[in-house]
């Protein structure tokens, strides 16, 4: 059943859609705009993911020329061997420019899959169908590619727009609940950067969305969505304001690396957002109310308030930072909770006790 429709433009055009469904029965209809009669369709999944949708996907597909690619599940396999397989398989397989690839999984999916369409030929068409909550609210939206390099989240990569973007939200009902969990860390950082009554809405919704109320949780997908549709309009190649969606990601994806991937993305943007917050009350722009609010939301859905981790470390990791710019870091900062800016003047000793404030013996 449709759910929702919104268009996303792209340097002031319109560009791809981002449909919500209740299960896979009109891809096909969505994909027929795109003459796919008359094209390759690989689809690139991973091994979980292929094991649960993979053949209901391609009974939906019938009668078109479809291929696979799975490749192994986990950020672990987030590199460039995984993107050369993929282009193993096409051209094992004599994909040409005119054909098109199915990103048919999570973030992780996504971010490879991507990747490889804007580079394969030096571009080919993709189309995102993601699985996980952080998918479906925001790795599949805006057109951020790309792989992590020796550990470093996310060091290679293009701004390469998909298609379309199918969203079935019944996909979230198989989802461990660890990774659901991943996901709220993108949906509060949503609220928290630039809508306070989303945010707090969390708070008093939490019983139905956690306990998989379809509507909760599509209209929470579809919130998410219309937020990071505003902000990568405005600034696709984060030149800016985008950068803002990367609230909690400059200590968070240090986070990421030191723990050797071991904890989600979720819960590392969680405990990098937890730590922006002890800079924001340092700069009185927000309460320690406010931080016990958040870090009672957090544990609510099942999100780490503290981790052991080696500071130093982890903040010399942040130097490998995207928003770091003549050895300054754009640091993303809360006003107030609802509204997000960029800080270029965090000082170390700031980093520093922000990570310690999140730091706990396990
Ligand atoms: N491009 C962007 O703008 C952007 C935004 C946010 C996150 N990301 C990236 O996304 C990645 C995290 O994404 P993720 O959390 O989706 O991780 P993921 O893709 O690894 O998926 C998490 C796990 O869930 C499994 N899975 C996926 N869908 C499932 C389903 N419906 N049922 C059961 N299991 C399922 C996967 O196989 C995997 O084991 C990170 O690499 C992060 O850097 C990118
Ligand atoms: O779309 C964006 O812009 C984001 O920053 C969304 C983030 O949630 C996402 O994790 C993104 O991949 C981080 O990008 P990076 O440029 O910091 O690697
Ligand atoms: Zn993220």
């Amino acid at each position: 059943m449709y759910l929702n429709r919104l268009e996303v433009n792209f340097e002031n055009k319109p560009c791809y859609d981002i449909v919500i469904y209740d299960d896979f029965s009109d891809l096909k209809n969505e994909l027929s705009k795109f003459d796919i009669e008359n094209r390759k369709i690989c689809i690139v999944t991973d091994s979980n993911v292929a094991e649960i949708y993979l053949d209901k996907v391609k009974e939906e597909l019938e009668g078109l020329k479809v291929f696979t690619h799975i490749f192994e599940a986990g950020e672990q396999n987030k590199h460039l061997e995984t993107v050369s397989g993929i282009y193993d398989t096409l051209i094992f397989n004599k994909f040409d420019r005119k054909d098109i690839l199915l990103a048919l999984g999570g973030g992780v999916v996504g971010d490879i899959c991507g990747f490889a369409a804007a580079t394969y030929l030096r571009g080919i068409d993709f189309v995102q169908i993601p699985t996980t909550l952080v998918s479906q609210v925001d790795s599949s939206i805006g057109g951020k590619t790309g792989v992590d390099f020796k550990h470093f989240k996310n060091m290679v990569g293009a701004f390469y727009m998909p298609k379309l973007v199918y969203v079935n939200i019944n996909t979230l009902n198989t989802l461990p609940e660890a990774e659901f969990s991943s996901g709220m860390g993108e949906v509060i950082k949503h609220g928290l950067i630039s809508d306070k009554d989303y945010y707090y809405g969390l708070f008093e919704n939490h019983k139905k969305i956690l306990s998989g109320d379809i509507k909760a949780l599509a209209d929470m997908v579809l919130t998410s969505q219309k937020i990071k549709k505003e902000v990568v309009e405005n600034d696709p190649y984060e030149k800016s304001q985008r950068a803002i969606l990367n609230f909690g990601h400059t200590l968070g994806h240090a986070i990421e690396k030191e723990k050797n991937f071991s904890l989600s993305h979720g819960v590392c943007v969680g405990l990098g957002m937890l730590a922006a917050f002890d800079i924001c009350i340092k700069k009185n722009k927000l309460s320690e109310d406010d931080r016990k609010f958040f870090s009672d939301l957090l544990e609510i859905y099942s999100l780490e308030t503290g981790t052991d981790i080696d500071v130093e470390k982890v903040f010399e990791a942040t130097f490998n930072d995207k928003k770091m710019e003549a050895g300054q870091i754009k640091f993303v900062l809360l006003n107030k909770i609802g509204d997000a800016y960029i800080d270029r003047n965090v000082k170390k000793e700031d980093m520093v006790e922000a990570l310690k404030s999140i730091c706990k013996e396990i």
